[in-house]
Formats: C-alpha cells, structure tokens, sequence
C-alpha cells in the first residue's frame, strides 16, 4: 500500500499514542521474582496508531498525529505505519525523549500478567502543536483523540474542533487515562462519541456501573446529557451496547476462535468508522467494528495484515 500524499485532505485523523509494542510469553507457569525462560514479539503499537493503521488498511485516508523519538523505535514504527498506507507526516519527532513502548508480559497461557506503557514523550504533544495541524484537523470528517493525550491537550482539542465539523471519537485506553477527559467535560467541550468498556464507563460517570443493559444505558444516557451523542460501551466477548440520546442497540460479539485479543478494540473503532463514512447507519457500522474484532482476535498480530473492508463485509454476513 502506498502512503496518501499529505495534500490530500485526511478523512480521519487518529491523534494520541503511537509505541513499539513488546510482547513477552513465559514457555512454562510463570514464577515470579526471578527470571523466566519465554520468547517475545515486536509490533508496532499505541491507541491511535493501531485505529489508523486499520483505517488504512480499510481503504480510508488517514494521518497519525502522534510523537516518537529519534531513535531507531521511532524509524521503525514510522517507516512501518506508512508502508501499511498512514500519513505520518504530521507526527512529530521529539530528539530529547525516547519512543513509547509498551510491555505485556503474558503467561504460558496467553493471559496477561502484567503491562507497563512508558510514554512519557506523549508530553510533546501540546496544545501548540495541535495548534500547528489546526488546517488538517478541520478538514477532516473524524478525528479519533486517545486517552493517550494529556488533559490539557485533550481539552485544547476538544475546544478547537468544536466549531469546525469534525467529529471528535475518544477512546480512553485505560481507567487512569479515561479519567483525562473529564476537565473537557466538566468545560462542556464534549467528544462526539465516547468507546468505554465497562470499567472506564464507571470511571466517567463516578459510580460503578453493573454489566447489564439497562445500568449501561442509564450511564450512557448521563453521558449524553453531558453533551456526548454517541457512548459505545466495550462488553468484551459478550459484545457491546451502542447508545444516542434517542434509541441503543444491544450488539453481540461474533463467535470466533480467539488466538490474541490484543487491538480488538482498536480495529473496532476503525471499522465503525469506515463504515460510517461508507454511508452505514451506527448500528450497521457498530456490527462492522464486531465483525473486524472477530478477525483481529482469531489473528495473532495486532492488526491484521490483510484487512479489508469487504473482508470485514463478508465476516458481518453482508
Ligand atoms: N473472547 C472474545 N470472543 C469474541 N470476540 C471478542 C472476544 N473478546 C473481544 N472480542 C471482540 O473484540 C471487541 C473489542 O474487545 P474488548 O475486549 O471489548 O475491547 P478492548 O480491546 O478495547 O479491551 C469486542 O467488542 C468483541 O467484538
Ligand atoms: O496506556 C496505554 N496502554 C496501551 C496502549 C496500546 O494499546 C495496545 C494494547 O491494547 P489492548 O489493551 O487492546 O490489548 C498496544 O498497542 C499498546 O501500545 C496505549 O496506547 N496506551
């Protein structure tokens, strides 16, 4: 795939987190406070690299505006999200920080033990240099804003946007950086859309909400009062629940043979945004996102390589 030059306006701008992802396995029962025989992985990684690079790989115009090193991480992960179609120029180079990583260590089993992310550089991205993209930013339909970002960069955007038509997506990454969009919220600068799973939805409204519909709903509906129209809650292999002011849809995960469920939910967002700008309805565009999942938990990759968006069509049974 070739990168789409940067005239040409983005219909989506994924802005937030871009790191080297390191996976590590332990070969036996994990033993911990010593060293353990395993094997690791390196991919490239971060919330809003993994939605752009699915959104390329879907067929749609997409920048990363994100920051990494000078160092040899940060090459590769840029020359790699360019060559899978992802217009990287406006991701900024920090030559006094080091590039994101994360690291998950998981056990024999594929079970998460635990992860640590270091991006400390994601401070480089200020509201001046969203400031720099303002252009790009409102030119296009979407713009995916990841939990990734600091508060008051969140709210910059938030606050730019605003008037100018794009739509803004969050997705909060985490409970401790779900938590980072509340200053906007409490400023009234709301995202258009909101992709929590259960316990970054209880974060957001500030009181546990149990995993059944109608709680989600009800914590949907104070989100919507806040001014977000759009709250899409995660339910794992059990799903989703889609909810607007008006109406929400209950959506079941696909049945699938689940080998890795790392960037499900990255590849989620990306093709429900693809098949939004495709002209579907949110919950056609919602069973695309699961469909998309189904395919990226039976692959071993974060993003599955060959993605399409009529292989996403053929998997919702379209
Ligand atoms: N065990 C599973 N079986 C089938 N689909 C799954 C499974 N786990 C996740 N998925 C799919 O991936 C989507 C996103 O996964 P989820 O765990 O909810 O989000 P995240 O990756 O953001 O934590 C789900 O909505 C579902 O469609
Ligand atoms: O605080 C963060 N944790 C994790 C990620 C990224 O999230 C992905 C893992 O997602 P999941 O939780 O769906 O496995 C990885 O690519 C990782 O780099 C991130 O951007 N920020």
């Amino acid at each position: 795939m070739v990168a789409h030059p940067p005239s040409q306006t983005a219909q989506v701008i994924a802005v937030g987190g871009a790191n080297m992802d390191l996976k590590v396995q332990t070969l036996a029962p994990a033993v911990p406070g010593t060293s353990n025989p395993g094997r690791a992985a390196q991919t490239p990684g971060g919330v809003a690299r993994n939605v752009a690079e699915n959104l390329a790989r879907l067929g749609v115009r997409v920048a990363l505006l994100s920051a990494v090193g000078t160092d040899a991480l940060g090459d590769g992960l840029l020359r790699q999200t360019a060559e899978a179609g992802v217009d990287v120029s406006p991701t900024r180079r920090a030559a006094d920080q080091a590039t994101g990583t994360y690291t998950a260590v998981l056990d024999r089993g594929g079970e998460l033990l635990i992860a640590v992310a270091a991006m400390e550089i994601m401070s480089a991205l200020t509201p001046a240099a969203l400031l720099e993209q303002d252009e790009l930013l409102r030119g296009a339909h979407y713009i995916v804003a990841d939990g990734n970002l600091p508060p008051d960069t969140l709210l910059h955007l938030l606050h730019q946007t605003g008037e100018g038509g794009a739509r803004v997506v969050f997705e909060p990454v985490s409970v401790p950086k779900a938590v980072r969009l509340l200053p906007a919220l409490e400023a009234g600068h709301a995202p258009w859309a909101i992709t929590p799973n259960l316990s970054e939805l209880s974060a957001l409204v500030g009181t546990d909400v149990a995993d059944n519909a109608s709680a989600i709903r009800e914590a949907a509906l104070t989100l919507h009062g806040r001014g977000v129209e759009v709250v899409w809650v995660r339910r794992g292999g059990r799903g989703s629940l889609l909810s607007a002011a008006d109406d929400s849809w209950e959506l079941p995960a696909l049945s699938a043979e689940v080998a890795d469920v790392t960037g499900a939910g990255d590849a989620t967002l990306a093709a429900f945004l693809a098949a939004l700008l495709g002209g579907e309805t949110l919950p056609d565009a919602a069973r695309e996102g699961h469909a998309a999942a189904a395919l990226t938990v039976e692959s071993d990759q974060t993003v599955v390589p060959d993605l399409t968006r009529a292989a996403v069509r053929r998997r919702a049974g379209y």
